[in-house]
């Protein structure tokens, strides 16, 4: 199967659709490779990947399981260093963006303190960063807010649903007000009712603070309900394969996904997913 790029994956978005002047690029990824010297060999995960992230985009990586999609996602926070290419964050190397706070990260596990409680937990990175007690407070109590978690602040961890926690993290993330959001299928262990339910949450905290978002997920559905961008990306090693510009109501509900529009986006991705997998396995 031919895996060429379907799309220019550096397309800006708004502008070519006739929409609003696309913002500032915050992120620039060119020819980005990454191979892992492993025990069993070279592990080639990402391949020759362009991107381009504006400002207050809503972006998301879809592919197959292993496609590298957190890779690309730790080589932005400089979890992970690129073997090849070039990538800037907010116009600096990757390094330099993790050192002046320019992103927040949600795991997939929320990777709470057990022993602090929702407040302790989400004021930890200001505690850490030396802010006065009063600051922290103010600033972590804000953001609880922003996750719909005020009055959860003296529960522990574990009296908490595992949707709860994650908006905990995602309160955690938020700590320093970073531009940029990255977030690596943060919702991929909760049942569907509660995933429906954070997305709506997730999309409306984005509107409020015009942050600019990467997403990992494997579900269609999600990347299309929250999306601006999303990037689809082949197996191993991960290359991106097409970039799909959603351009949804902004005040949308979940009953969006019975639409027209929302499901030619999906039948697009699900193409695209099809056309970058071998069916080898
Ligand atoms: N530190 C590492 N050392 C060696 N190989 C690694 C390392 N991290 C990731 N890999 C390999 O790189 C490939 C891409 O992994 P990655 O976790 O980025 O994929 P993914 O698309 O996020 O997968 P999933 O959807 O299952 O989370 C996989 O084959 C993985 O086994």
């Amino acid at each position: 199967m031919d895996a060429s790029p379907l799309r220019d994956p550096t397309i800006g978005t708004g502008a070519a659709a006739g929409g609003p002047a696309p913002g500032r690029v915050v992120i620039d990824a060119r020819a980005l490779s990454l191979t892992f010297d492993t025990a069993d060999g070279v592990v080639h995960a990402l391949s020759d990947v362009d991107l381009t992230v504006r400002e207050g985009e809503f972006v998301s990586f879809i592919g197959p399981s292993g496609c590298g999609k957190t890779t690309l996602l730790r080589v932005i926070a400089d979890l992970e260093r690129a073997t090849g290419g070039s990538i800037t964050v907010d116009g600096v190397a990757p390094a330099e963006a993790r050192t002046q706070r320019l992103y927040g990260y949600v795991f997939q596990a929320p990777a709470l303190l057990p022993w602090r409680n929702v407040l302790a937990n989400v004021t930890l990175p200001l505690e850490i960063f030396g802010m006065d007690k009063a600051s922290r407070l103010e600033h972590a109590r804000r953001n609880l807010d922003l996750v719909n978690l005020a009055g959860f602040e003296k529960k522990f961890p574990w009296q908490l649903s595992g949707g709860m926690q994650q908006r905990a993290s995602i309160a955690r993330a938020l700590s320093f007000d970073p531009k940029l959001l990255l977030m690596d299928e943060p919702f991929g262990a909760l049942d569907e009712i509660v995933r429906d339910k954070l997305n709506e949450q997730l999309l409306k905290l984005w509107a409020e603070t015009a942050k600019t978002v990467v997403f990992v997920t494997h579900s269609i559905p999600e990347a299309v309900f929250l999306s601006t961008k999303i990037v689809v990306m082949s197996p191993r090693p991960g290359r991106i394969i097409d970039v799909i510009d959603c351009d949804l109501p902004a005040d949308r509900t979940l009953e969006i996904r019975e639409t027209a529009q929302f499901l030619a986006i999906a039948h697009r991705v699900r193409e695209g997913l099809r056309a970058g997998h071998s069916y080898d396995d």
